[in-house]
């Protein structure tokens, strides 16, 4: 079970799943409280001033996340611009190879384990209900392998089509030629601009044995601080400096027009990205953990992001109550498929 948590002396959060997960490192203590998963009204003023009954009422726009046949529900694209809202779901793959091992694994490309690919099955479940129109993921094969994974579940059924524009012959030889199954294709688009941060001489070396031999306040700085680099490699800051600059140029564009936007990625690269989203600061972000194959979602709304937290499961009802789009979505998907 997925939970938000924050920790009081810091004013930051941590997002985790299973408490005993190897891939979790936060240990909670006891100024540690639990928030409602999604509720995080602390770091999020914007969404903290906003209660569900408050958000339904003033939710009386007709859907923009309807791009299922019912002609009923669907909008034109100009609607969904002016109503200015989509969601956003953020994954950190499932478990790799690497992260079994305790390895550094940064921009070295290593598949999920079975877990891992449980996990992506797991979270592609929690989300089966909420509209994706495009799905971003770096260039890394866990964290492609873990958008496909979870898409398989999913109960809209689009198939999820990675677009090949690295040169014009790749471009040309995979085009589809037919409207209607572009219609039930998701554009999946893969940047390695999403790729975990690189960890420099650290990648492929034990993390354990990396601590008992720099220490293990050096090496969490170098995992967590925002500005320290690792030997050669990229800090928290420089793998913001291409990931949010990245999340800006191409993803928000998408999420103005009304697309629902997933992003498959990794741990830091994900980090800085809600560092940007939830206005954390340099000290703050040191707190911030996310465990492997864990759905976040966010619904963007005049220009504001809004943390929904991660939906423990596919009809969670904070989650849907939350925007009347997501509802009807829904509930269209559940007259179809019933
Ligand atoms: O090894 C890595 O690439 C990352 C993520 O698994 O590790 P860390 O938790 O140290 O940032």
């Amino acid at each position: 079970m997925a939970a938000a948590v924050f920790h009081q002396s810091l004013g930051s959060f941590v997002i985790h799943g299973q408490a005993n997960s190897t891939t979790n490192l936060t240990k909670l203590n006891s100024k540690c409280f639990k928030v409602e998963v999604g509720v995080l009204r602390k770091k999020s003023p914007r969404s903290g001033n906003m209660n569900i009954k408050a958000i339904q009422a003033s939710s009386s726009q007709t859907s923009v996340f309807d791009h299922i046949s019912s002609p009923s529900i669907n909008t034109t694209e100009e609607s969904q611009k002016k109503q200015n809202e989509a969601a956003l779901i953020l994954i950190r793959h499932g478990e790799s190879l690497w992260n079994e091992k305790n390895l550094f694994t940064g921009c070295v490309d290593v598949p999920l384990t079975k877990k891992g690919v449980e996990e992506a099955i797991e979270a592609g479940k929690r989300i089966s209900n909420i509209p994706v129109d495009m799905i971003y993921t770096s260039s890394l094969i866990r964290a492609q392998m873990t958008a496909m994974l979870a898409m398989t579940q999913h109960r809209r059924k689009k198939v999820p089509v990675i677009v090949h524009n690295e040169t014009e012959q790749a471009r040309v030889w995979s085009q589809i030629y037919s409207e209607e199954t572009k219609k039930q294709s998701i554009p999946v688009i893969a940047s390695w601009r999403l790729n975990e941060r690189m960890y420099g001489e650290l990648q492929g070396l034990n993390k354990q044995e990396t601590a008992d031999r720099y220490g293990k306040e050096q090496v969490h700085e170098w995992r967590r601080s925002y500005d320290i680099p690792p030997p050669n490699g990229e800090s928290l800051e420089m793998c913001a400096e291409r990931a949010v600059a990245y999340f800006k140029d191409q993803i928000v564009p998408q999420l103005q027009s009304g697309k629902n936007v997933m992003i498959a990625a990794h741990g830091n690269s994900l980090r800085s990205i809600i560092m940007y989203l939830d206005k954390l600061t340099s000290q703050e972000v040191i707190s911030l953990e996310l465990s492997t194959g864990i759905p976040m979602l966010y619904i963007f709304k005049e220009g504001n992001f809004i943390r929904r937290g991660s939906p423990a499961g596919p009809s969670e009802a904070g989650v849907y109550a939350y925007t009347r789009s997501l509802a009807l979505y829904r509930q269209k998907l559940d007259e179809m498929l019933n």
